[in-house]
């Protein structure tokens, strides 16, 4: 690994093989338009079942499908863990659990309290249906949330969703919120999402990459944000916001490091509503691509005495993409060459590919982590993982050296978005107080399949991107074990298109059993939201996942593996406790199995067939809990006030 090779004209860091056979990374030196790394998977003509029923070919566009924040610097696939030994939950209903599991529970479970927030009122009144009202904060901040990509305007996945609705939520609670992500363009209908946009005539130059770029910045105040564009033509291409057809943008180093350039001088230059963000705002610095902001605060400002009073929280919603591009870039990023120990960073001995290979790198994740003043997670126990040897991702040791200043908070979600009694996009309304419409959606969510209508067969669905952290490979194992039972399976999802073929092959297989859907699709992940009696997320590592939210909310029971914020979120079955009420939201199987999942499922389908009252009372236990960005947003502000009270942690 980490090898430095000539060809071509350019300069590639080459990687070798991780220990489970994947290629690992091959990266360029970030020159525009350069490919580098992980394939983002072909575009696919898919089959589909149209409305009618008949099937048709469908072009997906690169507006449509799914590239995620993985293509691009990631660390997916390379395992920098020995592999280890899953922790047994049991899946059987009567919670008969065998000495070791409650071990290691309870290990677990002590150290992940270390993580969390008081404030945490769903956990501390251990009550799910804990009501909020809505009030203002205490202390009102000026927030800057930067973030590579912010839902309605930019969406591949979870860290859409969550820098589109909590702003707002935090907004509500009286901060002063602004949100700056790049002003991407594609060619597409999507481009309309930019429209209310406005070019506020500021203009900023910023240094980087051997050179000065221009750019601008688009505003749009809405819903008590404002919603700020970073424009730069290296943002306007066909694609989405990573990658396209042919693969991740070359360029992406340079891409991010300017968005967090002009991300530092907007609160400075930016007159919003009248007046700057100034000095004295908080950075909420999401994931790698806004990694070099708290790096930026403390190496470019501070020692000229800007953003002295600033602060910055790292939010870490997935740690497997770190921005780890070669050594030989760090000239690029346009900090002072004596700042290189900050992003300087050291691939494992036995991941090099030869004896010479010194396997030195840089990581823009790594710089963040020890720069900012705290991190959060997304979920108390991702929280806890990322300090493991397992879940952390080479990066274990510095993150345990920060552990006091990490939290997990769990992610809400835009309840107005996703509420069954109003959605947009599904064909009949439904809630906790009536919802026999709830298998009306499932018949059309057949009939738009193409599947057989049978509102008494189990329907289980999947959303999500096809990639190695969601799980695919287990399905695609369990495939032919699941299509003996008596059920319905509707896969939404792209990325890896092995798995993209061996969607369109189970298809054509089991016809009157399967559907894959390959693309990203919006209303058609609300439908199999609602139409589905089951949600399967078998992730491999999940730091929240958002699918399971949604899916309780919709009356749609998850089954979901033990692991980070799947774990936090849904309680396993119970159906002898509360005296025999039963109690729990899901089923949480463990260890990541084909067996483990398949009779989590089959219990799953049994109980929905069988026992009618159990099946209800799950389906209202989830219906019934908040979502809501409220009590993640108390936290939130928690930790807004930790931060404030200790001077910048590099000074
Ligand atoms: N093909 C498709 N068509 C339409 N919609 C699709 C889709 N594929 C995915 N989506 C949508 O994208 C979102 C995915 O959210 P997740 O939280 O599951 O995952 P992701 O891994 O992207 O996010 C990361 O960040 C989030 C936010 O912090 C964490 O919850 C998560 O664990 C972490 O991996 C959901 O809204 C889902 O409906």
């Amino acid at each position: 690994m980490a090898s430095l090779q000539i060809s071509g004209g350019s300069v590639r860091f080459v990687a070798g093989f991780n220990r489970t056979g994947c290629i690992r990374p091959i990266c360029s030196l970030g020159f525009p338009h350069s490919r580098s790394r992980f394939s983002i998977g072909r575009p696919l003509l898919l089959r589909r079942a149209s409305v009618s029923g008949e099937s048709e070919t469908d072009d997906i566009t690169d507006a449509e499908r799914d590239v995620s924040a993985s293509s691009s610097a990631s660390l997916l696939g390379f395992q920098l863990v020995p592999p280890g030994d899953q922790e047994i939950i049991s899946t059987n209903t009567t919670k008969e659990t065998t000495h070791q599991e409650e071990t290691s529970d309870a290990t677990d479970e002590s150290e992940m309290a270390d993580f969390g927030v008081p404030g945490n009122r769903a956990v501390e009144e251990g009550a799910a249906e804990v009501e909020y009202t809505s009030v203002k904060a205490e202390v009102i901040n000026n927030l800057v949330f930067v973030t590579s990509e912010a839902a309605p305007y930019s969406k591949t996945g979870g860290l859409g969703d969550v820098c589109g609705s909590l702003p707002i939520a935090l907004a509500g609670r009286g901060h002063r919120v602004m949100v700056i992500s790049p002003r991407y363009l594609n060619g597409t209908s999507a481009d309309k999402n930019y429209a209310r946009a406005k070019d506020l005539g500021v203009r900023v130059t910023v240094h980087c990459f051997g050179g000065s770029q221009e750019v601008s910045f688009y505003h749009e105040y809405r819903d008590g944000v404002d919603w700020v564009f970073i424009d730069h033509q290296s943002y306007h291409r066909p694609g989405n916001p990573y990658g396209d057809s042919k693969g991740a943008f070359g360029d992406n180093q340079f891409r991010f490091t300017l968005l967090c350039h002009a991300a530092c001088e907007a609160p400075l230059v930016l007159p919003l509503g009248g007046f700057t963000y100034g000095e004295k705002s908080l950075f909420l610095v999401n994931d790698w691509h806004a990694g070099l902001v708290p790096i930026l605060l403390a190496a470019k400002y501070r020692p000229y005495g800007v953003y002295k009073d600033a602060r910055s929280i790292l939010i870490i919603h997935n740690l497997a993409h770190q921005g780890v591009e070669p050594a030989a870039t760090y000239s690029n990023l346009g900090l002072p060459s004596e700042w290189y120990g900050a992003v300087g960073w050291v691939f494992p001995t036995w991941a090099r590919t030869h004896a010479l290979d010194t396997g030195e790198a840089v990581n823009v994740l790594k710089g963040a982590i020890v720069t900012s003043d705290r991190i959060i997670t997304v979920s108390q126990g991702y929280a806890w993982e990322i300090t493991t040897v397992e879940g952390g991702y080479g990066l274990q040791d510095l993150l345990s050296s920060r552990k006091s200043v990490i939290n997990g908070i769990t992610n809400g979600i835009n309840i107005d978005e996703w509420d069954p009694s109003k959605d947009e996009h599904i064909p009949f309304h439904y809630s906790l107080d009536d919802y026999s419409n709830k298998v009306k959606c499932k018949m059309a969510l057949q009939k738009e399949l193409g599947l057989p209508i049978r509102p008494e067969c189990p329907m289980i669905g999947f959303i999500g991107r096809l990639d190695y952290q969601k799980g695919i490979d287990l399905i695609q194992t369990a495939g032919p074990d699941l299509m003996v039972d008596d059920i319905q399976f509707v896969m939404l999802g792209s990325g890896d298109p092995k798995c993209e073929s061996w969607m369109r092959s189970m298809e054509e297989t089991y016809r009157d059993k399967f559907r894959g859907w390959v693309g990203f699709n919006v209303p058609i992940s609300h439908r199999i939201t609602a139409g589905c009696d089951i949600l399967l997320m078998p992730s491999r590592f999940e730091p929240c996942g958002l699918n399971q939210l949604y899916a309780m909310r919709y009356g749609t029971i998850p089954v979901v593996h033990a692991t980070g914020g799947l774990r936090d979120t849904v309680e396993n079955f119970n159906p002898y406790a509360e005296g025999g009420a039963g109690a729990g939201t899901g089923w949480v199987f463990s260890p990541l199995s084909k067996d483990s999942m398949v009779s989590a499922l089959r219990l799953a389908a049994a109980t929905y067939r069988e026992y009618k009252d159990s099946w209800e009372g799950l389906m209202r236990r989830g219906m019934s809990r908040n979502y809501s960005w409220e009590n993640a947003a108390v936290q939130y502000e928690q930790v807004f006030q930790w931060v404030f009270m200790d001077p910048p942690y590099i000074n």
